[in-house]
């Protein structure tokens, strides 16, 4: 069994998580996809000179002399721009958004003028051309660029892509991810606790994550530690054609731990077989010709849902070709941080922001088995492998953040 380090785990699922197939998305579905190809503007934006303010429409020439009565020729509103030319002399009435009317080079704002008798209307300052007219094309031109391919789509973004035209865009499939929960003692979060058995966390708890990193779970369940139980678990996970298959407990070296040969006899090879890294150690990772990649959490639920955020988060962001973001920060403690001997600590803590920068309180109960500090985690305090002496308040550690 290979035991290496996070980084040479991290670096061996990447190499076998590629990006997916790229499919159309629908607009309202694009948050978090990567795009595969550039998107351009279909038009300019605005398309023509527009009013940028509820007023008048002027030629900036016939109110060099104000205060000046003008008489007023029509209306352009929104979505029904006045027809013809506006004559020497007179106004429009115009709305923020109006199409300016030609002959008007200018905008008067409602708050600058006043009635005047029979219909006129004074205008009261003068007002340069040009001012309060959103120019053609100012926003964008058509053909521009707007998002290059490799961009990750926001929800900010989708106001720019539907600006343009962009109904749908291309992008890598979203991941399809299995998890299977195994352990004789797991019962259901709504079931009657038998004793000696404990309320099963990951199938809830991993999806969540992993959807938040843009993948949809298609498939999960819970199996007892028996192989013919077990098989037929990894029949059905497999016929759900997942990218990505997690597979929670039974990776410790006791007589019940079985996942490791049954994922074998499904035609996996192991990739690495133990990580340097606390809470996670018996994570392990198998991969068969032409995918799936499973990656094997230990059972403790607070180490799972580690290896999910340290190997599993970066798997998705490969598949949906993106860039593996590096989120990370360098925070000073608050409290102390130990070391885990030659494995990395990823402890859980409390990213705050302080007055001199980022603080990073490790939060109590940092067993694996502990789920108490999970309600307030918001990052992994990276302790390096061979830290002897823990680290103390005021020490600087690197905050991963979640
Ligand atoms: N002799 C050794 N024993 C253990 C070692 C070791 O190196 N040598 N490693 C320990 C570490 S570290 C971990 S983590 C666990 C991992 O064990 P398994 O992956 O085999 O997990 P299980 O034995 O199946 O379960 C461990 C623990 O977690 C509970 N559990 C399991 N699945 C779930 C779930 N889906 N939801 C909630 N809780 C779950 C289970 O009831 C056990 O309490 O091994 C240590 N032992
Ligand atoms: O490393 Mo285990 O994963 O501590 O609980």
């Amino acid at each position: 069994m290979t035991k290496v380090s996070l980084d040479a785990a991290l670096d061996a699922v990447l190499a076998r998580a590629t990006p997916l197939p790229a499919e159309d998305v629908p607009l309202a579905a694009a948050v978090g996809r990567v795009l595969v190809e550039d998107v351009r503007a279909q038009e300019d934006r605005p398309t023509a000179a527009e009013s940028a303010m509820d007023g008048y429409a002027v030629c900036s020439s016939d109110v060099a002399q104000a205060p000046v009565a003008l008489r007023l020729a029509g209306e352009s509103q929104a979505g029904s721009p006045m027809m013809g030319v506006l004559p020497m002399g007179q106004v429009a009435r115009i709305s923020t958004g109006a199409l300016l009317p030609d002959g008007a080079d200018a905008v008067v704002r409602q708050e600058d003028t006043e009635p005047a008798p029979d219909g006129a209307i004074t205008i009261a300052v003068t007002v340069p051309s040009g001012y309060d007219v959103r120019q053609p094309g100012e926003d964008w031109r058509a053909g521009d660029v707007l998002l290059a391919a490799g961009t990750q789509v926001t929800p900010e973004a989708l106001a720019p892509l539907a600006g343009a035209g962009a109904a749908t865009i291309r992008a890598a499939r979203r991941p399809r991810v299995a998890v299977l929960a195994t352990g004789d003692e797991l019962a259901g979060v709504g079931d009657v606790l038998p004793p000696g058995w404990v309320r099963e966390t990951s199938t809830t708890t991993l999806p969540a994550i992993l959807a938040r990193a843009g993948a949809e779970t298609v498939w999960s369940a819970i199996a007892r530690d028996d192989p013919a139980d077990l098989d037929r678990a990894l029949h059905l996970a497999l016929a759900a054609a997942p990218d990505l298959i997690l597979v929670c407990g039974g990776a410790s070296v006791g007589p019940h731990d079985i996942v490791r040969p049954a994922v074998a006899q499904h035609g996996f090879s192991e990739v690495f077989g133990r990580v340097l890294v606390k809470p996670g150690g018996p994570a392990w990772c198998a991969h068969r010709e032409g995918g799936p990649l499973l990656l094997g959490l230990p059972g403790n639920p607070v180490a799972s849902v580690v290896v999910t955020h340290l190997l599993a988060v970066p798997a998705v962001a490969r598949m949906l070709g993106a860039d593996v973001p590096v989120r990370e920060v360098t925070a000073t403690l608050t409290t102390p941080a130990r070391g885990a001997g030659p494995r990395l600590h990823a402890a859980r803590g409390r990213l705050t922001a302080g007055a001199n920068g980022w603080e990073l309180e490790v939060l109590t109960k940092q067993g694996s088995h502990q789920l108490t500090s999970l309600v307030e985690v918001n990052a992994l305090a990276l302790v390096p492998p061979g830290t002897d002496t823990p680290l103390q308040p005021g020490d600087t550690v690197t905050a991963r953040l979640l």
